[in-house]
């Protein structure tokens, strides 16, 4: 048995910062083992970075000591102590990031990739679907020539958000302009691939319903949060309302419990968590049997770095009742490509399961020293930091 010596939260960042504004830094945990094994995890930056980096060196004092090889036990000694991770995004994601690098620890010990650790792989290649893809897209001709672009990387299918600025409701104008933007893609690409509509979760129920309503006959495989996160009763409205198309969301579940809840409701078709908020592999697996056994399919949500792709790889290797792994891959930018030296790449949709033990990937760990800088605020402008870049306009005069 080896024990927990050192947990060091490590924020990286360059002047390439990428498609998505809050994801422009990656924040990694690395833990050392009492004899010198290390893993490394990741957590969410969004708009806290300092706040994610300073409640990992908290999380740290909860896993220093324990064991290694036992992050089951070692999550639920933490649950027992941080009264509000059920309620801390920040306590939630700091330790998902330590229950990865534990698990790749383990990997790492019996030769291993993770995938291994947990029964085994059902697929050798893992379908993915391409986000991130449309920055600075505004007009509909925008949206269906870099939408052909995906497709003749071999994508098969690709999420976009159609909503420009529009907020909490939607207009005629609004409706008219999404689903000219849904038009062009779905003309720009053909009947064959999949069309997923992001709403970034901020409209309310009647707008969500109509925009449903307006958008449907374009056969979206799925709609991704389409009323506010906490708006539990306007998404029963929109489920009650809408009965033809999927709703697919997850990335802000933060515990097990959680998702049970919106499961067991029937409130979601597609879930997609975090292995980075949901409480790592530990928690991610349990929330992937629970779908299962509920007939949900599930779909990581996988936005920010190249570390937590890995382990979204590794874990979706096993999931039988996977629909699709979102990936950022080909619009990161080039150094957290460099971070697992580009061993993740996506070819015609799909990625080669990783086989090196423990996270599936080698980790450059010469880059991620020269990449460290102190944990810093975000910027934050008009265009909300949550949108793809340059996609915050309305194009109707
Ligand atoms: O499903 C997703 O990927 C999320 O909603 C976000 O993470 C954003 O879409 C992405 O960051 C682009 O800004
Ligand atoms: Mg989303």
């Amino acid at each position: 048995m080896s024990k927990i010596s050192q947990i060091e939260p490590i924020v990286l960042a360059q002047t390439e910062k990428g498609s998505a504004t809050w994801a422009s830094v990656m924040i990694l945990v690395k833990v050392t083992t009492s004899d010198g094994m290390t893993g490394y995890g990741e957590a969410v930056p969004t708009l806290r970075v300092i706040n994610v980096y300073n409640t990992i060196k908290q999380v740290a004092k909860g896993y220093l000591g324990k064991e290694a090889e036992e992050p089951e036990k070692d999550y639920h000694e933490w649950y027992k102590q941080d009264f509000y991770l059920a309620r801390s995004f920040e306590s939630a994601t700091a330790t998902s990031a330590i229950d990865q690098a534990l698990w790749d620890i383990i990997g790492k010990e019996l030769g291993a990739p993770i995938y291994k650790l947990l029964g085994g792989k059902v697929r050798d290649r893992i379908p993915v679907y391409a986000n991130g893809w449309y920055q600075d897209a505004v007009f509909p001709e925008d949206f269906a020539e870099k939408a052909k672009r995906v497709i003749s990387m071999g994508y098969k299918a690709l999420k976009f958000d159609p909503f420009g600025p529009y907020y909490d409701w939607i207009d005629e104008k609004g409706l008219k302009e999404a689903e000219d933007r849904v038009k062009a893609v779905r003309e720009a690409v053909g009947g064959e691939v999949d069309i997923l509509i992001e709403h970034h979760g901020r409209f309310n129920a009647n707008s969500a319903i109509a925009i449903a309503k307006r958008l449907e006959k374009y056969n979206p495989i799925f709609m991704e949060e389409p009323v506010h996160h906490e708006d539990i009763e306007g998404l029963r409205k929109y489920k009650k309302a809408i009965t033809t198309l999927k709703v697919a969301l997850g990335e802000r579940l933060i515990s097990l419990k959680e998702a049970m809840f919106y499961i067991r409701e029937g409130l979601v078709d597609i879930i997609q968590p975090d292995l980075c908020n949901i409480g790592g592999i530990t928690i991610g697996k349990k929330v992937v049997s629970l779908a299962e056994a509920n007939d949900v399919e599930v779909a990581f949500h996988n936005a920010f770095g190249s570390v937590q792709n890995a382990y979204s790889l590794q874990l979706s290797a096993t999931v039988n009742n996977l629909y699709l792994l979102e990936n950022f891959y080909d619009w990161f930018p080039q150094w957290k490509r460099d971070i697992v030296y580009d061993e993740t790449k996506v070819e015609q949709g799909h990625v080669k399961v990783p086989e090196k033990p423990g996270i599936g990937v080698s980790i450059n760990e010469k880059a991620i020293e020269n990449m460290k800088i102190e944990p810093k605020e975000l910027d934050v402008l008009e265009e909300p930091v949550w949108v793809v870049k340059g996609t915050w306009k309305h194009f109707q005069p």
